[in-house]
């Protein structure tokens, strides 16, 4: 699903998010694992305040098993426990409610120390559109969860699906938009497939996709297009991979959509392995540029 976002849309999603949360514990922020800042909603910090959260990098399996880690430890330097998750095969879940418990540990220790009898911690879903939010939903809901209906005391009909006796989770996942303003920001949302082609410019899309190719993972880029060297010029290797793979015009030249069509196609269903297209190096390096300034 693309959506479109307009300020008034961005102002009934923000007000959707701050309306439920007062009603869970805990806000599972769900991001693309190969993109972990790239697909964060830019006022994320601002919109859920001082909501204890837990972030899920998802569809870890696409991803860079190494540069996750680096992730996770940049999230937890940040005081923020993160996990790797696919959701797609189910893999991570049961650590879901553990990281849970360890983020609420405090709050849930109080409220024992009070005497209070324990019920589940409630949780509600929050990421940008295709991180996986509605798949996430259905692998912990599974089949023999029912779900539990309104809760006492809530006006608004709020759906909860029970995840074994530990967790409860609002059925609906808060939808916020990406970040807009950051042009290398939208290349990655639309490698990773999360926006829609339309949107930015197809040559653009494949052109920095070659690029972070051939510097981040020359040798699978040479091996997947039988390519004799990484050459100087993006056009060079176009042509090359044009000739190779016959993406030719009538006339036998080099036809370049297609060759884009191509090499973002590929890179999307993992044809050149799982990729990370960013690290926490990158992003660093950015805030220490945005301090400078
Ligand atoms: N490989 C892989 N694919 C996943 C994973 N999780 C979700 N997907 C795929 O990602 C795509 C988007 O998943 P959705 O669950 O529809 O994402 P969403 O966030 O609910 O999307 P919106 O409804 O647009 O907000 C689907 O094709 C899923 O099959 C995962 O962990 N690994």
């Amino acid at each position: 699903m693309t959506i479109q976002w307009f300020p008034g849309h961005m102002a009934k999603a923000r007000r959707q998010v701050t309306e439920k949360l007062k009603l869970v514990d805990i806000i599972f922020e769900l991001v693309d694992a190969r993109i972990p800042y790239s697909s964060r909603n830019p006022m994320i910090d601002d919109i859920i305040q001082h909501k204890p959260r837990l972030v899920l990098l998802n569809k870890a399996d696409m991803a860079d098993k190494a540069v996750t880690k680096e992730w996770v430890r940049y999230f937890e330097a940040k005081g923020v426990k993160s996990l790797a998750i696919n959701s797609h095969k189910g893999i991570g879940m049961k650590e879901i409610v553990t990281a849970s418990e360890e983020v609420l540990k405090e709050k849930l220790d109080r409220l024992k120390a009070k005497g209070v009898k324990p019920r589940a911690i409630r949780a509600m879903i929050v990421g940008i559109p295709n991180v996986g939010k509605s798949t996430l939903i259905n692998r912990l809901a599974k089949k023999n969860i029912a779900k539990t209906g309104n809760m006492p005391g809530v006006t608004k009909a709020q759906q909860w699906i029970k995840v074994g006796k530990e967790l409860e989770l609002l059925d609906t996942p808060g939808i916020l938009w990406p970040k807009f303003e950051d042009q290398e920001v939208g290349l990655k949302l639309a490698l990773t497939g999360a926006i829609k082609d339309t949107l930015l410019n197809l040559h653009d899309i494949s052109i920095y996709g070659l690029r972070f190719l051939e510097k981040e993972y020359p040798e699978r880029l040479k091996e997947r297009y039988n390519l004799d060297a990484i050459h100087e010029e993006v056009v060079e290797t176009f042509d090359e991979i044009g000739k190779r793979r016959g993406c030719l015009m009538g006339g036998g030249e080099v036809d370049y959509d297609k060759v884009s069509e191509l090499i973002v196609r590929e890179m999307r269903s993992e044809q050149f392995g799982s990729l990370s297209l960013e690290r926490p190096a990158d992003l660093l390096l950015k805030e220490q540029e945005e301090t400078v300034e």
